[in-house]
């Protein structure tokens, strides 16, 4: 269970998530959907305890990150992906992560295989695509057997193969009774994915609903997302258009 109350970050001046509060919740895939600059990323790093927010607070299973003495078994994260030192393979990067906290070598071994990494799994990380790096960042997540997850755009990069890959082990992951929160610009593959839908802008949360309540109100997610996100933000403008 992801708990977020009243979060709000600023940096400097820029209120980058200004006062949100949702769920997610065990069993369900949730999507976390807005424009560039939105504040998705802002809030997943604050969930994961990366970054101390201004006011509000986020408990991952009852307590904020910085609480649990085993981390990687309460919450996996995939944030930037590209992110990991380029000289290492990607088997020295799982291992020593599995070190940190304990973790058999032989889980290592497990996620390597369920991220379909096994013939790159002693490449340098410097080498590899997108797709590949996002595979190694969801193994990372995964060596933990989380009981929830935060994953940014974990579907960037990702071949055909890919994208239905990571659709099933969410699916799967929820389906197991994990929490999992992911962000993702793709619509019509959260459609696909996810049980329910928040959709943030300009750091607000604009709508924190069901994905059937919000096909039963609207033609498709994308314009469910559009409807929002266009109404809602020349509301909080003062537009004179807004309903
Ligand atoms: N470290 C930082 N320092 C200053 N401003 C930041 C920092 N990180 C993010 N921001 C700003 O905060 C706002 C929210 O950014 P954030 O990355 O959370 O949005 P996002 O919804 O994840 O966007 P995208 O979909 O483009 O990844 C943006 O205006 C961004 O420029």
């Amino acid at each position: 269970m992801i708990e977020v109350r009243h979060l709000t970050h600023q940096f400097g001046r820029l209120t980058a998530v200004d006062d949100i509060s949702f769920r997610a919740e065990p069993g369900t895939v949730t999507g976390f959907l807005g424009p560039n600059g939105a504040g998705k990323t802002t809030a997943l790093r604050a969930i994961a305890g990366l970054i101390r927010p201004t006011a509000g607070e986020v408990r991952v299973n009852g307590r904020p990150m910085r609480e649990h003495r085993m981390p990687l078994a309460e919450l996996g994260v995939l944030l930037d992906a590209r992110q990991l030192h380029p000289g290492r393979r990607a088997d020295q990067h799982l291992r020593a992560l599995a070190a940190t906290q304990g973790i058999p070598r032989r889980r290592v071994d497990e996620v390597i295989e369920l991220a379909g990494l096994g013939s790159a799994a002693h490449r340098r990380v410097g080498g590899f695509s997108l797709g590949m790096s996002q595979r190694l960042g969801i193994a990372a997540a995964l060596l933990g057997h989380p009981s929830a997850l935060v994953l940014d755009e974990p579907i960037n990069g990702l071949d055909p193969d890919g994208v239905i890959w990571i659709r099933e082990l969410l699916r799967r992951l929820a389906d197991e009774g994990r929490t999992v929160l992911l962000s993702s610009h793709l619509m019509a593959e959260l459609a696909l994915t996810a049980d329910r839908i928040l959709v943030i802008g300009q750091g607000r949360l604009l709508a924190d609903a069901s994905l059937a309540e919000l096909l039963a109100a609207h033609d498709s997610l994308e314009d469910a997302y559009l409807a929002l996100t266009r109404t809602r933000l020349a509301f909080a403008a003062g537009h004179p258009n807004a309903e």
